[in-house]
């Protein structure tokens, strides 16, 4: 059985990158998937973004909703200070198990807890079964569809206080327009929208910001 685009890409980092290195890891990533095949990761140009909204918020507690091969897992991870900890979800079991080699090989397997599942399966859980509290940052980067109804579940199950944000990834490409709808024309969050570029192609994309505010 030939192997798939995400097994390359892990084969490509255990076999190019520094083990415990993640920036080293992302690079890689960013290296195989900007020369030989595409993927949707973050990636460099977006990471910036992501860089800047995780360094100004520092969480102590954080969700993102889409691992993928957990190259933003390790790029937000790499930013937490001690005792924080990063929450990713992944619904798809082949890219879980991939996500996983990824963020032990990157060596921040201590702050980052990998919940295989169904988002809306999974929030409702994260108070009583992952002792969450509520969340400081959630990066949106799963299915576009998910964005709008997966806010909505956050503030249903208390997981948002007054100022935590959401940084949300693909607003333009492929684009979530009822997310935005959503967020955009809501009193409850203060939203900015940063321009850039899709992962490794000269397209345009956006990420939009969210300030909960209570
Ligand atoms: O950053 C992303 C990009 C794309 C994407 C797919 C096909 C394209 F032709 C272009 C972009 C899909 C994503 C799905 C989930 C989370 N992020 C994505
Ligand atoms: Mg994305």
């Amino acid at each position: 059985m030939n192997q798939s685009k995400e097994r390359r890409i892990l084969n490509f980092v255990l076999q190019n990158a520094v083990r415990g290195d993640p920036c080293s890891v992302m690079e890689t990533i960013d290296k195989y998937c900007s020369e030989k095949e595409w993927a949707m990761n973050v990636g460099d140009v977006k990471g910036v973004i992501l860089d800047k909204t995780v360094e100004e918020i520092n969480p102590k507690v954080a969700l993102e909703l889409g691992t993928y091969c957990g190259y933003s897992a390790v790029r937000i991870a790499r930013l937490l200070k001690a005792g924080a900890r990063l929450l990713t979800v992944e619904f798809n079991p082949e890219f879980a198990a991939i996500a996983k080699q990824m963020i032990e090989f990157a060596g921040v397997q201590d702050k980052v807890k990998l919940l295989e599942g169904p988002s809306e399966v999974i929030i409702p859980q994260l108070k009583k079964k992952y002792e969450v509290d509520t969340l400081d940052f959630v990066f949106v980067d799963h299915w576009k569809d998910r964005y709008a109804p997966d806010t909505i579940l956050l503030q249903e199950c208390s997981l948002l206080r007054k100022g935590s944000v959401l940084l949300a990834d693909n607003i333009i490409f492929p684009g979530a327009p009822e997310f935005v709808k959503y967020i955009r024309n809501n009193p409850r969050f203060q939203c900015s929208t940063y321009l850039s570029h899709l992962e490794y192609m000269k397209v345009q994309d956006a990420m939009e910001k969210a300030v909960f505010l209570g």
